[in-house]
């Protein structure tokens, strides 16, 4: 769909240069909720990575995957599914569906509903809340803030240099979220959220030789060591061939080109890894990180190097650029690369720039009586970052790891229960595998983390993230009564585990 606005015009209160997920709620929070004159400048299609080519394209085809291996493991069902994989065709064009086939028309309609102007051009940073926009046409123009500019430019794939490797024209997550064609022996490098989850699907949706090839000794590293565990064993019994502790040091390609997303990007690969091994695969999946989208926007013309990720203070203002006008939400901020906390640093950011105009902002919950003392900050919100990732089991973490609380200099006591043990996961599915831990301050008797593996536990996590960012006291948790046979009975089996732990530290 066209974008819409006055192509005469030049000036508004409020320029978001980015118009994916968290520029959405920025433009949204400024114009519709405090009546500032807003525009989204987007390159490629409103709604951005997240929308078209990541979380919802990614997650349509976890599901029926999931909703297959967890009918094989529930008598009365199993039978029925016999050893039958998901019907690909139907999977593929469910995909393509939730991703409108890559149409924006509908999330540009809702922008212009929702008073936001939208400019379909590439944007680069002038000078002091001035942008140049290049239209696909190639035409220019100069637009000007009167307020503020937010920044909300995301990343892409990171392709190392590895010889041979950009030469490969190895898949993206762009490719590997539209797969056309499944390649029947495939190398995912990299053994984060992307290589885990893409990996999962894959051998769901029929790569016969599956190899997973990650540096570190253990999958998810920046998850609980048990997390990174379950997820492996699980692969491995779907066949998956696991490398850890390796790395690819060099790839070959006869007939290498982009060829289209999600097509075959060449013939059959060969990689070696550093013990000397060689592999040979028909496509290669690079998930290994992601380069921050600020290499041509323009940031040398207000004095900032181009390339990074924009370092930002708590109320999403990029630091180094004085008169508070220029912001950086989501990705590009570096601060947690996941769609929900681009989307709440960018209510903030929306409010920030409403007060800091003298507009009238939002006076909702955010401003609850009594107030957060985060009023306006993203600080508080950072404290507890959640995350699921959509494994076999899936992995669904807030707050900090037991590492992580100890390296902040926390002195904090644990508990773990194993998930399998409960009435609510016994029903699931026969062979429930998973584990939950909690990380507790001992100063304060609150938790600073919680980490849930299992299937079917994604929305366990929210409870979590209560507890961490309400500073709730375990004390006010135990009378916190979960639903029996649920798996939220999880929370009174950690606190008797806890409970018992202390009388036996207090006997000993
Ligand atoms: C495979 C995969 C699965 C994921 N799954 C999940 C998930 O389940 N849950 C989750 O929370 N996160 C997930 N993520 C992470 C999530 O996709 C990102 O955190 C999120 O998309 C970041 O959003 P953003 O607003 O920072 O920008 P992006 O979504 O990266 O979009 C940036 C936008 O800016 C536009 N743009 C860039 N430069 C310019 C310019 N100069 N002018 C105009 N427009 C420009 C681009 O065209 C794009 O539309 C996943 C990521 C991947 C790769
Ligand atoms: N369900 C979700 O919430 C979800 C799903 C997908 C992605 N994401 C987000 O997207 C972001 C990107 O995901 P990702 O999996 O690409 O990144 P990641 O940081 O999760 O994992 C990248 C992995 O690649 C390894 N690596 C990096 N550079 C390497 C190199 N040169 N050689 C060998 N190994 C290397 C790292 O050690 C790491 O284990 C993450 O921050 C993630 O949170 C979220």
């Amino acid at each position: 769909m066209a974008a819409a606005v006055d192509p005469d015009r030049s000036e508004w209160d409020v320029i978001v240069l980015g118009g994916a997920a968290a520029g959405e709620n920025a433009a949204q929070y400024a114009a519709q909720f405090s009546g500032l004159e807003t525009v989204l400048v987007e390159a490629e299609l409103v709604g951005g990575e997240c929308s078209y080519w990541a979380c919802m394209p990614s997650k349509g085809l976890l599901r029926p995957v999931e909703v297959l291996n967890n009918a094989r493991h529930l008598p009365g069902v199993a039978s029925l599914v016999g050893r039958a994989g998901v019907d690909v065709g139907a999977v593929l064009a469910r995909r393509d569906a939730i991703v409108n086939n890559l149409d924006d028309a509908s999330q540009v309609k809702w922008a212009l509903d929702t008073g936001i102007d939208v400019i379909r051009g590439y944007g680069r940073l002038t000078g002091e809340r001035t942008l140049a926009v290049t239209a696909p046409d190639g035409s220019v123009r100069t637009i000007t803030a009167r307020h503020a500019v937010v920044i909300d430019t995301g990343t892409r794939a990171a392709v190392p240099d590895i010889p041979g490797l950009r030469a490969a024209h190895p898949w993206t997550s762009r490719d590997v979220t539209h797969v056309h064609r499944i390649p029947s022996r495939t190398a995912v490098l990299g053994g984060g959220v992307v290589g885990c989850e893409s990996a999962t699907w894959l051998r769901g949706l029929g790569v016969e030789e599956l190899t997973l090839i990650h540096r570190g000794p253990g999958l998810l590293e920046k998850e609980e060591p048990f997390a990174g565990e379950l997820v492996a064993a699980e692969l491995q019994k779907s066949g998956v061939d696991l490398r850890l502790g390796r790395s690819v040091v060099g790839v070959r390609r006869d007939d290498a080109g982009n060829t289209g997303v999600g097509l075959p990007h060449g013939g059959p690969a060969t990689l070696t890894l550093d013990d000397g091994s060689e592999l040979t695969v028909d496509e290669i999946v690079v998930a290994l990180g992601r380069t921050p989208s600020t290499g041509d926007i323009g940031l040398s013309s207000i004095g900032l190097p181009d390339g990074g990720f924009l370092a930002v203070d708590d109320q999403q203002a990029v630091q180094g650029v004085p008169g508070q006008w220029l912001y950086a939400i989501g990705d590009v901020s570096g601060r947690a690369l996941l769609t929900h906390m681009g989307k709440y640093q960018a209510r903030i950011v929306g409010e920030v720039i409403a007060s800091r105009a003298g507009a009238a902002g939002v006076t909702g919950v955010t401003k609850a009586p009594g107030g957060f003392a985060a009023e306006l900050s993203s600080a508080e919100g950072h404290r507890a970052v959640p995350q699921v990732t959509f494994t076999d089991p899936e992995v669904a973490s807030v707050g900090l790891s037991e590492r992580r609380a100890r390296e902040a200099g926390i002195d904090v006591e644990t508990v773990e229960y194993d998930m399998a043990a409960l009435a609510g996961t016994y029903l699931l599915r026969e062979d429930y595998a998973g584990r939950a831990k909690l990380v507790v301050d001992s100063a304060t008797d609150t938790l600073v983390g919680a980490t849930f593996v299992g299937s079917g536990i994604a929305d366990l996590l929210h409870a979590a993230t209560v507890a961490v960012v309400g500073r709730v006291p375990l004390s006010a948790l135990w009378h916190a009564v979960p639903s029996y046979p649920t798996p939220s009975e999880i929370w009174l089996r950690l606190l008797e585990t806890l409970n018992r732990q202390r009388r036996l530290g207090d006997q000993g």
